[in-house]
């Protein structure tokens, strides 16, 4: 990986015409070579290209050649998109020519950092196919682990793989994650509506060594944190996650008041976790709104995770508190969840938008 002192950053026009509260920190990102960037920015098509997770636009491109862009493969240098799902950003890489991932788990580490980086919650991997399916999707945390499942980035994954390849008018397809099988799909109006298989409730496969209280599954059950006892639901979505709508001295959480930098890690690194955990806090607006906020494992406070908002709605179902088809509002913006009945999926809806493209050197 290069140093910050080998490194050559040009930013494209659209950039240095920003505000310099917006453009300041973009000139500090140290680790970029964003030479393609100035000859590439104003001929991009894409007609979500954005700065931020705000609705500023800064440019409207024109002529198409976002593929050759991202088909650069000179030695020394990774292409990557910025994505983000509600604020929950990623850097995505085109890695369809090998079954190992481009960069190694110290190396996201470093991309990842929001000062010396290009800054995001983790890096993911658009891989071959395993098994019959159409690609395989791998992530590392910014901490470097590497979690089975990301809701919001397989949202991103598929708008990725909508600009790499002519899907030719398909909008559907299969992805072998960690968690099994995946199926996105993108809808006429952009947004990404995901078939996240079948909650894994039994205690040991969460997993999680509090003992179960209903059926296999561990719900609304003690836990002590720091002497504090609060009531939770587990729940995985592939990952593992812990999800609390309040404690023994509160029982209904005011999300906002929390101190999730403190609490968050305690959590994460509690005994009854041996996988480590997500951990959700709830706010019950109605039986169809909620409200949450996210300590993630490997990432801490992210603005969403689409995991995250599932697994809040199947405990919310468990624990009589909302009904199966729920908007979960997230500091980065809403989702649509629905637990169906029927097929005992989970299925997640939401946005995925393109921040900026860029090259690396590694
Ligand atoms: N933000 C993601 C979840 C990413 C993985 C998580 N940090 C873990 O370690 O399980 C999402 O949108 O689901």
């Amino acid at each position: 990986m290069a140093t910050a002192a080998a490194i050559s950053l040009s930013l494209p026009p659209q950039i240095r015409r920003l505000p310099a509260s917006i453009a300041a920190p973009l000139r500090s990102i140290s680790s970029l070579h964003f030479d393609s960037l100035r000859s590439n920015f104003s001929s991009l098509r894409n007609p979500n290209f954005r700065v931020s997770a705000s609705s500023m636009r800064i440019g409207t491109p024109e002529k198409i050649s976002t593929a050759s862009f991202l088909d650069r493969r000179e030695s020394g240098f990774i292409h990557f998109v910025k994505y983000h799902g509600l604020g929950n950003d990623f850097i995505l890489v085109d890695n369809r020519d090998s079954k190992e991932p481009r960069i190694t788990p110290e190396q996201a580490v470093k991309l990842c950092d929001r000062n010396f980086g290009i800054g995001a919650d983790g890096v993911i991997f658009v891989m071959p196919g395993v098994n019959g399916t159409d690609y395989t999707m791998r992530i590392f945390n910014s901490d470097g682990s590497e979690p089975e499942m990301c809701g919001n980035g397989v949202r991103c994954f598929a708008r990725f793989i909508a600009e790499l390849e002519n899907l030719h008018g398909k909008q559907s397809f299969t992805v072998h994650t960690g968690a099994g099988l995946i199926v996105p799909e993108i809808q006429e109006d952009g947004k990404v509506k995901v078939d996240m298989g079948e909650p894994i409730l039994k205690a040991s496969d969460v997993p999680t060594k509090l003992p179960a209280n209903k059926d296999q599954a561990v719900v609304k059950s003690d836990l002590n944190v720091d002497g504090v006892i609060w009531n939770v639901t587990c729940v995985s979505m592939g990952n593992p996650h812990c999800v609390t709508f309040g404690n023994k001295e509160n029982q209904n959480l005011t999300v906002d008041e929390l101190n999730l930098a403190a609490i968050g890690p305690k959590f994460e690194h509690h005994e009854m976790f041996p996988a480590r955990t997500n951990t959700e806090f709830v706010e019950v607006f109605s039986h169809e709104h909620l409200k949450m906020r996210v300590w993630e494992r490997g990432a801490g406070a992210t603005l969403a995770c689409g995991t995250g908002a599932c697994a809040v709605v199947v405990a919310a179902v468990l624990e009589g508190r909302a009904g199966r088809s729920c908007t979960v509002e997230l500091p980065g913006g809403p989702l649509d969840i629905e637990w169906k009945e029927e097929d005992n999926h989970v299925y997640m809806t939401g946005p995925a938008e393109v921040v900026f493209y860029g090259s690396v050197a590694v």
